[in-house]
C-alpha cells in the first residue's frame, strides 16, 4: 500500500481542560463568493485526503496569497468592492470597533497573543528580512508592561525572538510546538509561567531535520526555492519561485512527504508547511498558556489573538469554542475565517495596540484583578 503523508491519526496530547463559555459569539460565518479562497480551501482538503492531486496543489498555491497578482489586480479593478463591504460587515475593524472590544474587557485582565510574519512585520519576498519596525516594538513592549504577551508563529523560537528581542514576553515558536516563558521576570503578578518550557512534539526532531535536509537538496534546482527550519517543521517558500516550476516543486515535497507518514503538510501565504501529525496547533499552544499563566477556567480574563494566516486560524476556533476572547484577522481582503474583527495590516495592529495600551493606563484607577 502506498503510504501518506496525511492519512494517520493524530495523536492526542495531554491538554488543559477548557473553560465554560463565558461571553456570547456569534457562529462563524464563511464569506460569500470568495472563489479564489473556496478553490484554496479545496485544495487544502485535497492535501488533507492526500490526494495526488497535484493540479489541486498548484490551484491552492496559486491562491495561497491574498496579495497574488491576480487578486490583487481584481481588488484594484473594484471587481470584489462589494464582497469587501458585505465582509466587513461581518468582521469590523478593530479599530472601529474599538469601544465594543473594550467593553467586553471590563472586569477581565486582557492576555494578548501576537502572530510575527504579517501581523508585527510586514511580508516581504526573503524571510530572513522580515523585520519588525522599532516603533512596532515599542508598542508591542508597551503592551507587554500592561497584559501578559505571547508571540505566537511558525517559525523557529529562536528565530522569532531573534525579530521581536523583547526578553519580557512568552514565546511559542513552531505553530505552538516549543514554548517558553519570558527570560526577564514578569511584571504581571498572576504569571506564573516564567519557568515554563513545552515541546510536545520533541520525538519529531530527528525526521524533522531529515526532510529539511532533503528538501534542501532536492529543490536546489528550482530558482527561488527556499526550505526554512523551524525547528519542529519545515517550511518550503514559493514566494520567489517562477509559477512555471511550481508543479515541479509540489511535486518534489509531495514525493518527499510519502515516505513519512507522521509529517502533515498545509499551507500559509506561498509556504508549505511540513508538521507532525500530533493535535497541537497555535491553538492550543493558547490555551496552554493561558493555564500556565494562571488563567485555567477564570471568567475575568479576555484572551486578544491576533494573526493573519491558516495557521491562526486554530487559535481563533478555540476562542470561539470558548465563546471568549476576541479574534482579530490582519487582511486587507475578504478571506473564510473564524476571526470576529479584522485589521488591514500590521501598522493597524500597532495602532490597535497602542489605543489599547492607552486605554489601559487611564482605566488604571478601575480595579481590575
Ligand atoms: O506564524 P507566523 O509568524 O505568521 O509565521 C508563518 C510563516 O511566516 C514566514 O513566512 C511568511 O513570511 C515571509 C516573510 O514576510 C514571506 O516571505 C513568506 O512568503 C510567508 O509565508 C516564515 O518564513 C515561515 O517560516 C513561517 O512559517
Amino acid at each position: 500500500m502506498t503510504k501518506q503523508s496525511v492519512v494517520v491519526p493524530e495523536v492526542a496530547v495531554p491538554m488543559p481542560p477548557n473553560s465554560a463559555p463565558l461571553l456570547p459569539y456569534p457562529p462563524p460565518r464563511a464569506a460569500p463568493g470568495v472563489a479564489v479562497r473556496k478553490k484554496y480551501l479545496q485544495a487544502q482538503l485535497d492535501l488533507g485526503a492526500g490526494l495526488p492531486l497535484i493540479n489541486g496543489w498548484v490551484e491552492s498555491m496559486r491562491a495561497s496569497s491574498p496579495t497574488h497578482a491576480k487578486a490583487a489586480a481584481a481588488l484594484a479593478a473594484g471587481a470584489v468592492d462589494d464582497e469587501r463591504t458585505a465582509w466587513m460587515v461581518r468582521h469590523p475593524s478593530a479599530l472601529s470597533k474599538f469601544e465594543q472590544i473594550v467593553a467586553a474587557s471590563k472586569g477581565k485582565k486582557i492576555v494578548m497573543f501576537l502572530d510575527y510574519d504579517g501581523t508585527l512585520s510586514p511580508i516581504v519576498d526573503d524571510p530572513d528580512s522580515a523585520f519588525m519596525s522599532d516603533t512596532m516594538r515599542r508598542a508591542v513592549r508597551s503592551a507587554a508592561k500592561h497584559f501578559p504577551t505571547a508571540i505566537v508563529s511558525g517559525r523557529c523560537r529562536d528565530k522569532v525572538f531573534e525579530f521581536v528581542k523583547l526578553a519580557e514576553l512568552y514565546y511559542a515558536g513552531s505553530h505552538g510546538m516549543d514554548i517558553k516563558g519570558p527570560a526577564k521576570a514578569s511584571r504581571h503578578k498572576k504569571a506564573k509561567a516564567k519557568g515554563v518550557l513545552f515541546q510536545p512534539a520533541s520525538e519529531f526532531l530527528p525526521m524533522i531535520e531529515q526532510v529539511h535536509d532533503a528538501l534542501i537538496e532536492k529543490t536546489n534546482c528550482i530558482p527561488g526555492a527556499k526550505v526554512e527550519n523551524n525547528k519542529f517543521c519545515v517550511s518550503v517558500h514559493f514566494r520567489c519561485v517562477d509559477e512555471k516550476s511550481w508543479t515541479t516543486l509540489a511535486e518534489i515535497v509531495k514525493a518527499e512527504l510519502k515516505d513519512y507518514p507522521k509529517l502533515k503538510l498545509t499551507q500559509g501565504r506561498m509556504v508549505f508547511e511540513i508538521r507532525p501529525t500530533i493535535k497541537w496547533d497555535k491553538g492550543k499552544a493558547l490555551e496552554f498558556l493561558l493555564e500556565s499563566l494562571g488563567f485555567a477556567d477564570c471568567t475575568n480574563v479576555l484572551p486578544v489573538y491576533i494573526g493573519d494566516d491558516r495557521t491562526d486560524e486554530d487559535a481563533f476556533k478555540v476562542l470561539r469554542k470558548r465563546g471568549q476572547g476576541i479574534g482579530i484577522l490582519v487582511s486587507k481582503y475578504p478571506k473564510d475565517t473564524n476571526a470576529s474583527y479584522s485589521l488591514q495590516e500590521p501598522a493597524e495592529v500597532m495602532e490597535f495596540l497602542l489605543r489599547l495600551v492607552e486605554w489601559e493606563r487611564l482605566s488604571r484607577a478601575r480595579p481590575m484583578w
